[in-house]
């Protein structure tokens, strides 16, 4: 198999701020070291959860190296680097790749409707500028461009592109490139609400907000998957399935920061425009949580 760091839970950290809009670098930190010890497999800071379209170039170095300076190694760590142009987005490839990050991911940003030629030629010229593995991010909701699976295809053909991501919540698209490419590829489920699917559909791995708040549940779902216990895995989806579908919906970092608050930890505050979630989200997620609070 091609270089393929990662399999099983990659948690993705929100990006704290200060009250005056700054990234909070220490409270950062802190919020990687709680995905850690909780038993992640793999961080992905600088994600959609990690609010990377929002941040300043600098910004996202000092995220990277802070991430790399609090992981020390222990668990494999996958950098978000997407940006609109290839130039900027070689620069943060080779700047992940030098701060000691295993991989990185690169979502296709538009703001012209991209071709799959323009795709395929980023993918490539980001490629052979670095020599860590690239995960390949199909999210149509956030990116507004939607890879096909053919196209995810074409773009594994590219010897760095070793890993897909698939967020459409379309489970289609991973029967496809298993049965395009077989039981090797590296493909990951990056739509929460689809975790048990996906895993039936031979994901290696599942890459998710949600360790931020119920690491125990999402690992414990990825163990009764390894076990091929799929009675326990049901079990244990079904438990988490509303707070998986509450996160998405409401968006991961807004969320996120609000699902901290109520365990009694410091989500920071959001960058503008994004708001907090209002009082009767909260009460909703609230309830959500009371229901999950005893682990499996
Ligand atoms: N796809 C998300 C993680 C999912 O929960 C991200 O990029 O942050």
């Amino acid at each position: 198999m091609k270089n393929v760091p990662f399999k099983g839970i990659i948690a993705y950290p929100i990006t704290p701020f200060d009250p005056n809009e700054k990234v909070d670098i220490p409270l950062f930190k802190h919020l990687v070291e709680r995905l850690i010890t909780s038993g992640s497999h793999g961080i992905a800071p600088l994600g959609s959860t990690g609010v990377m379209p929002y941040l300043s170039d600098e910004e996202k170095e000092e995220v990277t190296e802070a991430t790399l300076q609090q992981v020390k190694g222990r668990i494999p760590t996958l950098v978000g680097v997407s940006n609109l142009t290839t130039e900027k987005t070689i620069h943060h490839a080779q700047f992940a790749e030098k701060a000691g990050a295993d991989a990185v991911m690169i979502i296709p940003m538009s703001y012209w409707k991209l071709t799959d030629d323009e795709i395929v030629t980023h993918y490539d010229a980001v490629a052979s500028k670095i020599s860590i593995p690239i995960m390949a991010y199909n999210n149509p909701a956030t990116s507004g461009v939607d890879m096909s699976p053919a196209l995810l295809k074409r773009l594994l053909e590219i010897p760095n592109v070793t890993m897909i991501k698939e967020s459409t919540g379309d489970v289609q698209r991973m029967h496809y490139l298993r049965r395009e490419l077989g039981e090797d590829v590296a493909f990951y489920n990056g739509s929460n609400p689809l975790a048990l699917a996906a895993f039936s559909a031979g994901a290696r791995g599942w890459c998710t907000a949600a360790p931020n708040l119920i690491p125990e549940l999402n690992i414990s779902l990825y163990h009764a998957v390894e076990e091929g216990d799929l009675e326990k895995a049901k079990t244990i989806f079904y438990q988490q399935f509303d707070l998986l579908k509450f996160i998405v919906n409401k968006g991961l970092p807004r969320a996120v920061k609000s699902g901290l608050n109520i365990l009694g930890e410091d989500g920071g505050n959001l960058r503008s425009p994004l708001k907090p979630l209002h009082e009767k989200e909260t009460e909703e997620l609230k309830n959500i949580m009371k229901t999950l609070i005893n682990p499996v």
